[in-house]
């Protein structure tokens, strides 16, 4: 009886009718046995009528036993309302596995005000028997009631309630553990928990061209209203190209991280047919990045029209690697270009989701233009090779510099000569413990770069007298060619008047005109050609 008092007390300084409903609540939970508590709450349920308050319950199971997400979002949204509100709480390590959350143990109550109104929340636990089960288990059953004045009814059913519902499911979206789906055979997601850690200020690249993926993404992220203004579905495609070891992957992560969203890592060579795609991407969540890797190598999709009239053929283009795979694949079980571009624009994408499409590639010159056009791939992303400055971010990273006598050294070399970010960070890794780790690995990378602008300048020189050679092949090839050009030209235009023998002349012709010496045997060799012709 010690608790009940101190309980009591508790619930002293509340003073509202609201706290003692709440307490009166929880007495009949705790202290009394189940078979009563039935009847005692109808009871009490017919008397709070008097009161004139009203309440809402939200169970933590739906019907289906699905978790209810509207009680996840309040659970979340009470449990962002700050401890000292509660006496008693629980913790638990969050779904992130970063940190212990605190949350209103069961039975605890919390008030708040909203807009002038006084509202409660109050968190029941049940426990019953389960004697329909073979297996003879008590069930445990949660909700979050919440009481308030009738007269505030209008404002918590139209307003309060999808107010605090918004601010959950914030809650819940930041606090989720994000995954990582890589598509197996057979048409299923399989995940791991996504935790990369790689973050836009981690990322080495122009800080310009950064800045503006980070604008364009949070201008996409607050864009739900405006897209639906516009009448365009919620998603933005971007297209990362470059070199291997630039960073595209290292991109699709920090913008997954930075927007909070799932990826998608979608293998299409594993995907069975249209309509497997199809299922697939219907079963993609919302906030989420829809990944293709190497995009180049997959399937017929760098079929590449490269004429003006191929372009106007696009809808042809589109048949034709059809038609090439159904022959190849009498069952279709491939998915074509036209499956690709049906799932970038079709009717899945305008379920009001939001999501990032994110093809990657090395050669974007070999991509079908119809697939990466403005409007399906909206915004072209070029990784490049490390610059000076991208190179003071993998220092930071790496080694923990923000300068360094050896910078000064670096910094032109960068404009020499080219590099990967992949590369740079290899070099920059700490071979030792010792204090000079940095100076070595800023030495390593001088040599490593002085090493290939060497090697790029005797490939320039190499390229340049090939160059020369072939340059010289074809002027002597070309000086031949015109020299037998003009002897047909002789030839032709008498030659239905004087017959054959104009063939002599032209073969007299032919030697008399050769400026390259050509000796002897050719002429005669010639000669016997043009003979053999007549
Ligand atoms: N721009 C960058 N900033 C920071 N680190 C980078 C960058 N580019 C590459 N790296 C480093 O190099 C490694 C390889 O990079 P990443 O896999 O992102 O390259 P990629 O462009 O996707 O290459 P590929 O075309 O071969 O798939 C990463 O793990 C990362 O450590
Ligand atoms: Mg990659």
């Amino acid at each position: 009886m010690s608790r009940m008092a101190e309980m009591w007390t508790g619930v002293g300084p509340f003073g509202s009718t609201l706290a003692s409903i709440m307490f009166i609540y929880t007495v009949i939970e705790r202290y009394f046995p189940n078979r009563l508590r039935g009847y005692i709450l109808t009871y009490v349920n017919r008397i709070l009528a008097f009161t004139r308050n009203i309440q809402i319950t939200v169970h933590e199971y739906t019907g289906d036993l699905q978790r209810n997400l509207a009680y996840s979002a309040i659970e979340a949204y009470i449990s962002s309302k700050s401890p000292k509100d509660f006496k008693r709480l629980t913790a638990q390590v969050g779904r992130n596995s970063k940190k212990l959350v605190l949350t209103m143990d069961d039975n605890e109550s919390m008030t708040e005000e909203f807009r002038g109104a006084k509202l409660c929340w109050y968190a029941s636990k049940t426990i019953s028997e389960n004697k329909s089960s073979y297996y003879n288990f008590k069930e445990v059953k949660r909700a979050l009631t919440l009481v308030f004045h009738q007269r505030h009814r209008d404002l918590v059913t139209e307003v309060y309630l999808n107010h605090i519902l918004e601010k959950g499911m914030t809650i819940l979206t930041r606090n989720r553990q994000r995954k990582l789906y890589t598509n197996c055979r057979y048409g299923y997601w399989s995940h791991v928990v996504l935790d990369h850690p790689a973050t836009f200020d981690n990322i080495a690249m122009d800080p310009l061209k950064k800045k503006e993926i980070i604008d364009d993404l949070i201008a996409f992220s607050k864009g739900k209203h405006y897209y639906a203004k516009v009448g365009k579905a919620w998603k933005r495609g971007y297209l990362l190209y470059g070199p291997p070891g630039t960073g595209k992957s290292t991109m699709i992560a920090a913008m997954a991280n930075f927007m909070n969203y799932d990826i998608y890592d979608l293998e299409l060579t594993a995907v069975q047919g249209n309509s497997e795609l199809r299922k697939l991407l219907l079963e993609t969540s919302n906030k989420s990045v829809i990944v293709i890797e190497d995009i180049d190598c997959s399937l017929g999709l760098t079929r590449k029209r490269e004429t003006a009239k191929d372009v106007k053929e696009e809808e042809k283009g589109k048949k034709d690697v059809k038609d090439q795979i159904t022959e190849q694949n009498p069952d279709n079980k491939v998915v074509t270009l036209s499956g690709l571009l049906n799932f970038i624009d079709g009717l899945w994408s305008t379920c009001g989701r939001e999501r990032l499409i994110v093809f990657t590639t090395n050669y974007k010159e070999k991509l079908d233009p119809a697939l990466i056009r403005r409007g399906r791939m909206d915004k072209h992303i070029e990784l490049s090779y490390c610059c000076f400055e991208g190179f003071k971010i993998l220092a930071r990273n790496y080694l923990n510099l923000d300068s360094h006598h050896l910078f000064e050294k670096l910094c032109p070399l960068f404009n020499e000569t080219q590099i990967t970010p992949a590369d740079v960070a290899e070099i920059l890794m700490p071979k030792t413990n010792e204090e000079d780790d940095a100076e070595i690995c800023l030495e390593e990378l001088i040599q490593a770069l002085e090493k290939r602008k060497a090697d790029a300048r005797l490939k320039a020189e190499e390229d340049a007298k090939e160059k020369l050679l072939t340059k010289e092949g074809e002027v002597k090839k070309s000086e031949s060619s015109d020299s037998v050009g003009t002897n047909f030209e002789l030839v032709s235009t008498p030659s239905k008047d004087k017959g054959s023998g104009i063939l002599d002349g032209e073969a007299q012709n032919c030697g008399s005109s050769t400026k390259d010496g050509t000796n002897e045997e050719d002429k005669s060799n010639r000669s016997k050609g043009e003979g053999s012709e007549n």
